[in-house]
């Protein structure tokens, strides 16, 4: 029994308790053998610090802006799908916590609220995330309905070309419940004996043949103009692009190669993400390819990062290696679990009590003083000691 929790991690233990087995397993699962989702954990364990001392810590400032928007801290919410199976007001409770955070929410695209109820439910800045679907009518029409309720940003995810391998959805026969966006427009009515029923839904739906494609402005402008006259199917990011106006992250990036092609293709921002470790299972943790995918990107677009960070001094180590923010998502869902709209706000406000003690011990009052040098890779030890 765990009393009142004292560090995001203690959360775990919460939900656990709180939620029916299938659903507590959709939650912490990973793919497969989950050594990603492990390692998203212990890569973080293996940095440590070089901290500067006597240095004038008695104020500490971590507000940051993402796109343009002020907040408080550098720790944004993840995208995560079905909140109402964590807690019966779902996004909307973690919607008002990320506004009394004064942080952004990354709103799923298989949620169990809706765009718009989430929209009108409180005034916290939203992005929204989205997934391709084979029938691009219904991911355009998701895409505009977020624009017109005030999202500030899309999120692509492209780590999903199909649904991982996550085998205890498949032994639970996880049963998914009406994802309300998208409702009337896809069926979750899938026959698939073998595995989990979200699983066979995702395969029914999104749209495995997506690509990147570079385009110059003319072309781009071409590529609009067919998509609005003649309904000729544009492919691709360049699709994306010509059906809103809003900036677009991509979510899911964990190369160089992947890194600089999507900046030639105009995004506004990439996520270093495994999507938790729920995706190709043996994918390095984020943490280690966070630096490789900064410097291909060379500051021509921010850098986000997400995948096991559970303590301020992950936050602290990942400004370190170049990310702008943080996006959390487990510990998020475990907080609605165990103490809805509450025990997100708390899962939050711990990360920046914990980021706010690391900088100040760190000898960092200010984000623009946390350095490369503030950290040291596990990389960096072993070649010391060669
Ligand atoms: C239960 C669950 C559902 C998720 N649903 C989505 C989703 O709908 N879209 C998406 O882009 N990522 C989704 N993700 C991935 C998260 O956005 C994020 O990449 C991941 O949770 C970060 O790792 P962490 O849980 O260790 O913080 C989901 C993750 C979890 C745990």
């Amino acid at each position: 029994m765990v009393g009142e929790p004292v560090n995001v991690n203690e959360f775990q233990e919460l939900a656990r308790q709180a939620l029916p087995k299938m659903y507590y397993d959709f939650f912490s699962g990973g793919a497969e053998d989950q050594h990603t989702l492990k390692e998203n954990v212990e890569a973080f364990r293996r940095i440590t610090f070089r901290p500067r001392m006597l240095v004038d810590v008695s104020r500490i400032d971590f507000s940051t802006t993402v796109l343009g928007y002020n907040i408080s801290a550098p720790i944004m919410i993840a995208p995560s799908g079905l909140h109402k199976l964590a807690h019966p007001e779902g996004e909307i409770a973690t919607a008002r916590a990320a506004a009394a955070s004064n942080t952004i929410m990354v709103l799923s695209s298989v949620s169990s609220c809706t765009i718009e109820e989430v929209a009108s439910s409180c005034n916290a800045i939203r992005f929204f995330q989205i997934y391709v679907c084979k029938n691009r009518d219904i991911s355009a029409q998701l895409v505009q309905r977020a624009e017109r309720n005030g999202y500030k940003a899309i999120v692509l995810t492209v780590d999903v070309p199909r649904p991982g391998r996550r085998e205890a959805d498949i032994k639970n026969k996880m049963i998914v419940p009406p994802l309300k966006n998208i409702e009337g427009l896809v069926s979750t009515e899938v026959d698939n004996d073998e595995g989990s029923i979200l699983e066979g839904f995702s395969k029914e739906a999104l749209d495995a043949s997506l690509c990147w494609s570079c385009f110059t402005d003319t072309d781009f402008s071409i590529r609009c103009f067919s998509w609005c006259f003649y309904n000729v199917k544009v492919e691709d990011i360049g699709w994306l692009r010509s059906i809103t106006n809003l900036p677009i992250l991509i979510k899911g990036v964990l190369t160089r190669e992947d890194a600089i092609k999507a900046t030639e293709v105009g995004v506004a921002g990439i996520v270093v993400s495994n999507h938790g470790g729920r995706q190709l299972d043996y994918t390095p943790a984020t943490i280690t390819v966070l630096e490789e995918v900064v410097h291909a990107v060379g500051g021509k677009v921010p850098v986000f990062l997400d995948g096991g960070v559970r303590r301020g001094t992950d936050v602290f180590k990942a400004l370190a290696l170049g990310a702008q923010a943080v996006l959390i998502g487990r510990p998020v869902v475990y907080g609605l679990a165990a103490k809805g709209e509450y025990g997100v706000r708390k899962v939050i406000h711990m990360l920046k009590d914990e980021l706010e003690l690391t900088m100040a011990l760190s000898g960092c009052p200010s984000m623009k003083d946390i350095t490369r040098s503030h950290v040291r890779t596990e990389h960096e030890k072993i070649h010391s000691m060669l």
